[in-house]
């Protein structure tokens, strides 16, 4: 961003070179970028691409230490099924599915929605799912040190199902454990409760 623009014009900048370059595409596959249909296309699918890879230009610290709350809880705090849409970096199709993420406070506790929003901040960058979880996981622990921290990822692949190996419902698991989480009984409890409808 150059010192004399405002971020509003840095972002116009970036939403036209974006858009040049998708004409480009657009034309080097055999379309006629000036018919109807088209013509909006390259600035829709570069405010698109700039909205799914919003993540770099977002704070997750920031945002998890905006709503830390002092508090003396210190049993299991559980967020499950919590969707996620990201990209990944060696094709730029997406990978999609849900995120579960547990951690047992230690002095604070945080926002709730804060948790989700952090998921978003790192799911919106081009990414592997194993990265993506560890992000997830590391930003937790180092941000909050809590007593403990899990995150489990499933997710599919657009890039195994529309092309390539071409596998409709394979499902990847990642996941990831600090602190108490470490310990068998405590992950086992957490696992449980991910998949049980009580939680
Ligand atoms: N570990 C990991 N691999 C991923 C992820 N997303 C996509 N991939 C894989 O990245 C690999 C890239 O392999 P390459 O052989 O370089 O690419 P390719 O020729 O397009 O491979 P195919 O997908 O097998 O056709 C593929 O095996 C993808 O399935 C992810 O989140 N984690
Ligand atoms: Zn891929």
């Amino acid at each position: 961003m150059a010192p004399y623009q405002s971020l509003e014009e840095y972002n116009i900048d970036i939403t036209n070179d974006v858009k040049e370059r998708y004409e480009r595409i657009i034309d080097e596959i055999g379309e006629d970028v000036s018919r109807e249909g088209l013509v909006k296309t390259p600035e829709r699918a570069a405010k698109a691409m700039l909205f799914l890879t919003q993540g770099y230009k977002q704070n997750a610290v920031e945002i998890l230490k905006g709503a830390m709350f002092k508090e003396s809880y210190d049993e299991m705090v559980i967020i499950k099924d919590i969707e996620l849409y990201s990209l990944c970096e060696h094709h730029m199709l997406p990978f999609f599915g849900k995120a579960h993420i547990a951690y047992i406070p230690n002095g604070y506790i945080v926002g709730l929605s804060k948790i989700p929003r952090i998921v978003d901040v790192f799911a919106r960058r081009l990414q592997v799912q194993e990265r993506l979880t560890h992000d997830i996981l590391e930003c937790l622990n180092n941000t909050l040190k809590p007593q403990g921290v899990a995150v489990v990822i499933e997710a599919s692949h657009m890039c195994m199902m529309m092309r390539g190996v071409q596998k409709q419902n394979s499902v990847t698991t990642t996941s990831g454990f600090r602190g108490q989480f470490e310990k068998i009984e405590t992950r086992n409890e957490f696992l449980k409760l991910i998949s049980s409808n009580l939680s």
